[in-house]
Parts: structure tokens; sequence; C-alpha cells
């Protein structure tokens, strides 16, 4: 194994392990498997990239901190030469943590300073100017990401936000120097780690920034950000003739297929509303949850008793339904009835025949790809942005875990039929 990624949660793993899979156009990627959690046992030889899908983004810092020191532990022991720290392209924590906590703990693991932090995404709209995060022509804090149920991002200033939860002072390489190339690149994070700067922000605005950040770090032991930070690494791995460059193999799995949707990110209430008008969908009331009057049961009936390909069950609802479900029944209690809920339905459901599973939101996925005990994901080719068909190696199941505010309008259908062999556009 070349590169070693550590996951904050499942639908970010399966973004970056897509970018990893992909690799620049004309050169292809590498051969990914995404794991649940840390596996118990060695990954198979032919790995390139394995990436440790861990539940940590919104769990207590010190649990995140153990929980990542252990999947670190268990990539270096797969022989892997660069390991990344994986987190939202919209740089999801709280002042408590856990991207500051996982980042510090990671690198002094390591022993290094200097380590770049980029959450830059510009395919989907996330870029990092000066420090500062925006979602297309917004800052991260008027974005929608204000609104978050569990990790509200009040503030789009990345050093600030990040100083927070960090111990040592946080640095930035700013888009000048980033435009100088690699070797200045490189200079930045040295003299930044010289200052005693952990975990230091940098600035992109194109895939091309991007490259160059990667290119700049072919040699770096740690890097962390969103799945962008990965664009370049492959080629790395392949100029080296450590890798030779292939692209993922197709996937077609028949049979039934649902939807799950727990994300109340903008883009996922946005799909509803366009799935809603061609297909059934059932709106879970979160007082019927916690009551108990909306069950697995319910859920089930719903989904299978639809002729329609495309059943969707939800729980997303706007940011004022979410805070009032919150006011009333608590932020965790809520989302651990949801989640819960939403894992033991897509487990009936794979018991009772179905094949093929939609899921949108990060925790939502998370709880089912855990529920579903599927073994190491393999990686398959990509649906929209950010969104692979990932396949099951103990059960036959094709999955589509989509980031909140990842997908086109139309992703809900489009990505069941992807997941049947249709091909991705
Ligand atoms: N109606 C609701 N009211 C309150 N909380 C809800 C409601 N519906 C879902 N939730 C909770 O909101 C959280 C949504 O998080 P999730 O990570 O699944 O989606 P997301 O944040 O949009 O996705 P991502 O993390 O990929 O951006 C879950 O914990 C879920 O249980
Ligand atoms: O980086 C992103 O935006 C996604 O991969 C993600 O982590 C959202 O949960």
């Amino acid at each position: 194994m070349l590169i070693g990624v550590i996951a904050d949660d499942f639908t970010g793993a399966g973004d970056i392990a897509n970018t990893l899979a992909k690799g620049l156009p004309g050169q292809g990627g590498l051969k990914v498997s995404q794991f649940m959690g840390v596996p118990g046992e060695d990954a198979p030889k032919d790995i390139e990239a394995g990436v440790v899908s861990l539940k940590s983004r919104s769990i207590p810092a010190a649990e995140a901190v153990a929980q990542s020191l252990a999947a670190l532990a268990w990539l270096q022991a797969q022989g892997c030469r660069q390991i990344v720290f994986k987190y939202c392209s919209t740089f999801d924590s709280t002042p408590e943590g856990n991207i500051g906590p996982v980042g510090e703990a990671l690198a002094n693991a390591l022993g290094v300073s200097g380590v770049v932090a980029c959450p830059a995404f510009p395919t989907v709209g996330r870029t990092v100017h000066q420090g500062h995060l925006f979602v297309h022509d917004r800052l991260l804090s008027e974005s929608g990401m204000e609104n978050h149920p569990l990790t509200p991002m009040t503030d789009p200033d990345l050093r600030r936000w990040l100083a927070r939860q960090c111990q040592a002072p946080v640095g930035l390489v700013a888009a000048p120097v980033v435009r100088r190339g690699p070797e200045a690149i490189r200079d930045a994070l040295r003299e930044a780690g010289d200052r005693g700067e952990i975990l230091v922000i940098a600035d992109a605005a194109t895939d091309d920034d991007l490259v160059a950040l990667g290119e700049a770090l072919a040699d770096a032991p740690f890097l962390t950000g969103g799945s962008g930070i990965a664009i370049g690494l492959p080629a790395n791995f392949i100029a080296k003739g450590h890798a030779q460059g292939r692209n993922p193999s197709p996937v077609a799995i028949a049979g039934p297929g649902a939807i799950l949707a727990g994300s109340c990110s903008r883009a996922t209430l946005g799909q509803i509303e366009h799935h809603a008008k061609d297909h059934p969908t059932l709106a879970i009331a979160v007082g019927d949850v916690m009551s108990g009057a909306v069950t697995v049961a319910t859920l089930c009936e719903f989904l299978q008793g639809s002729a329609d390909p495309a059943p969707l069950v939800y729980s997303s609802g706007k940011p004022e339904d979410v805070a009032a479900a919150q006011a009333q029944f608590g932020r965790e209690a809520v989302a651990e009835k949801l989640d819960a809920l939403f894992a033991e339905t897509a487990r009936a459901l794979v018991a009772k025949g179905v094949t093929r599973l939609v899921v949108a939101g990060g925790e939502t996925s998370g709880a089912v790809a855990q529920a579903l005990d599927l073994g190491a994901l393999t990686v398959g080719p990509e649906i929209d942005p950010g969104v692979p068909i990932l396949t099951g190696e103990r059960h036959r199941v094709a999955l589509a875990l989509k980031s909140g505010n990842f997908g086109g309008p139309d992703f809900f259908a489009r990505a069941l039929s992807a997941l049947a062999g249709d091909a991705p556009r």
C-alpha cells in the first residue's frame, strides 16, 4: 500500500477514494479499497491506496484522536509511504475539534510539522482564498453551512477557526506562493514548520493549484485536506514507477434498489424535491421516530411495497425544522435515533434482497455502511464529482454514499441506474 488515508466520515472516505482511483486525466489512478473502520486483518497486497473510513467527525475529540492513531498504526503496518487525513471540503468541525486535535496528533506521531491543511475542492465550488473558505461565490459562513445540524460553520477564516482547535500556531501558504510552484510551496511549508506551526492552511482556487500542491508534497509523509488535496498524489507514485496508473472497473448489479436520505444539506433538499416529481417519497417526521410511531417496518413496507424502481425515504428537513426537532428532543438523541433507523432499515432491506442502495449524508451513510458489514469496499467509477460506486466484498451489494452537498439535482435516480450498470454521465 502506497497511500493510506484516514477519513473522518464515510462519504468523505468515498470522495477521496474516488479521487485516488481516478487520478489525473490521461494518467489513471490507483487500485483503491475503502475500509469500514480499522480492519482486524491485513489488506490484500495489490491495494495501492487504502482509505480507512472512521465516523469521527462529530465525536468527542479524544475519541477521534484515539481512533485516528489506531488507523495510522494499521496503515503504517500495511507499508504506506504517505498518510492523508481527509476531512470535509466545508471544514466541518466545532471549536473543540476534530480537525485540529486529530491533525496535530497524527503530525506528532509522525514527527512532522509544517503540514498542509487544504479543504479546497474547486469542482464542487470549494475554494480557499487568503485562508478563507468559499462555497461557490459565498463565504462558508453564508453558504448554508452555518445551519449544519452537527457542525455549524459560522467562521470562514480557516486559520482563526482551526487555531481554536489547535495547541500550536496555525500557518498560511497564500495563493501567490502556491502559484510560484512546488519548490516555493515546499520552502514555505518548511519555514512554517521552523516557526512551530504544525498545520498550515494552503490557498487553492483551481485544480492546477491542487496539482502544484500535490507535486510539492510528493515526499511529504503526511498531509491533510479535502479530497482535492489528493488530485496530484497518484501521479507522484506513477512518475516514480511505484504504480502503473489504471481505471476503475465497471460495476453492474441487478436487483431492487432504494434511497435513504438523512442529510439536511441544501443539495439533498433540492434532490428530494426533484425526485418527488417522478417517484414515490416518504417523509419521516422526527417526532414519530422519537415516539416509536415510525419504525424500520414502516420504511421497509413503503420501500418494498412500491412498484417504482426508485422509492425514497427521507428525514431531511429545512433548517427551522431541524432546529425545532433538536430543541424538543436534543441534538444527539435525534441523530442517534435517525442513524439507527436508517442503519436497521438498510440491514433489513438487504436481508430482503435489495442489492442497490443510495444513501445521502455522511453520518447517515456511516451508520448504514457499518450496519451492512460489507467488508472492504471496492471503489468503482464516479457517478458525480466526489461520489464513486462502491461494492462490498462480503455481499453482492452496490452503494452510492453521497455527501450532503454533492450531486446534481437528478442524482438519486441517476445513481441507482449507475449502480445497475448504466454508464454514469
Ligand atoms: N429532520 C431532522 N431534524 C434533526 N436532525 C436531523 C433531521 N434529519 C436528519 N437529521 C440528522 O442530521 C444529521 C445529518 O448529517 P449527515 O452527515 O447524514 O448529512 P450531511 O451533513 O448533509 O452530510 P455530509 O456530512 O456528507 O455533508 C444526521 O445526524 C441526522 O440524523
Ligand atoms: O469533502 C467533502 O465535502 C465530502 O467528502 C465530505 O466529507 C462531506 O461529508
